[in-house]
């Protein structure tokens, strides 16, 4: 480990949410705090009693973390939890500093998805069918407690090009007591007519109320509300994006081609432009509610609780000073 190199545990975890491997924004965020832990420890052993060092060692962590993927927001607002909370004179006071934010921040986590999941919950009615867009665990901690509830949910699942996450949902619903109808995503429109609500996920969500999810979710939300079909979100306030408070817009990510034609049928097809974003904006009139830990709020409001949140800004305590 060098000034400039994090240590092993930041490098794989930092390739594994590039890659995917690591994926969904509130497990992307969980997998950061976990990953700066082990960096205190390491840095702990390098730095040894030069406090400067270890800060400089957590913030390249940070850093490296900070640059894997653009778009969730639960990664830098992570990263803001566990650096911000860094304090101390001597290297083992802020290694404990460290580690005890990282801990907090994924125990913090786990109980705002089953507070939320609670809510989302009260959203549902015995009997209900619910149609899902990629794979959120957001999202599935709704369903999970309302079957927890004693309610009676199915669900219709779109597969969720060009990764197919919702295979992953359709699994996780079937294992949890929940009949599954997986459909592509073309198909959604003509099963709107058969559901009684959409509920997706989020990788961010904006102070006008916008919602960034998976692509496909804005079409989505469009198509729900001329259907008449209800539609929400459920989003820890970890997605809530500070910076869209001054002005700035969210990054879309754009991936690589090679998800959606395979060097098989590129090779057939021959030279053509391909392009993939990976996620997209719903403008706050297509979303009925936004559901949180803290309760659940119009789109439009959401930049209340934003600023109680987040007032202070978006610092960035990976910077170098
Ligand atoms: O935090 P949870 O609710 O698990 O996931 C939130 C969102 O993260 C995912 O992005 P990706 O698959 O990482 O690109 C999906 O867009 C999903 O809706």
């Amino acid at each position: 480990m060098t000034d400039t190199e994090p240590a092993a545990p930041v490098r794989e975890t930092a390739e594994s949410i590039a890659t995917m491997e690591i994926r969904g924004a509130a497990t992307i965020a969980s997998a950061a705090a976990e990953a700066l832990a082990e960096q205190a420890e390491a840095a702990a052993e390098e730095a040894e009693s030069d406090p400067a060092a270890f800060r400089a060692s957590m913030r390249g962590a940070g850093r490296t973390l900070r640059e894997t993927r653009p778009t969730a927001v639960s990664l830098p607002n992570a990263l803001r939890y566990v650096l911000q909370r860094m304090e101390g004179d001597t290297v083992d006071e802020l290694r404990r500093s460290v580690v005890g934010a990282a801990d907090a921040f994924v125990r913090q986590l786990d109980r705002a998805q089953d507070d939320l999941g609670q809510v989302g919950a009260n959203r549902l009615a015995d009997g209900d069918t619910v149609m899902t867009h990629c794979h959120s665990t957001d999202a599935l901690a709704c369903i999970e407690a309302a079957v927890d509830q004693g309610k009676s949910i199915s669900a219709v699942v779109k597969e969720t090009r060009p990764r197919q996450q919702g295979h992953i949902t359709a699994e996780q619903l079937r294992d949890a007591g929940v009949p599954v109808t997986l459909i592509v995503d073309s198909a959604a429109r003509r099963y709107l007519d058969e559901v009684d609500h959409v509920l997706v996920g989020a990788d961010s969500i904006a102070a006008d109320g916008g919602v960034i999810n998976k692509i496909g979710t804005s079409g989505l939300a469009v198509n729900a509300r001329e259907r008449g079909v209800p539609i929400m979100t459920a989003a820890q306030t970890i997605k809530l994006h500070p910076e869209t408070l001054t002005g700035h817009t969210v990054e879309i990510e754009m991936r690589d081609e090679e998800e959606v034609i395979g060097s098989e049928a590129r090779e057939e097809i021959g030279e053509i432009e391909v392009e993939n974003p990976a996620f997209d904006v719903t403008p706050p009139r297509y979303m009925d509610a936004i559901v949180t830990e803290q309760g659940q709020f119009p789109p439009e409001s959401i930049v209340t609780l934003m600023r109680e949140l987040f007032g202070e800004g978006a610092a960035e305590p990976w910077a170098e000073p």
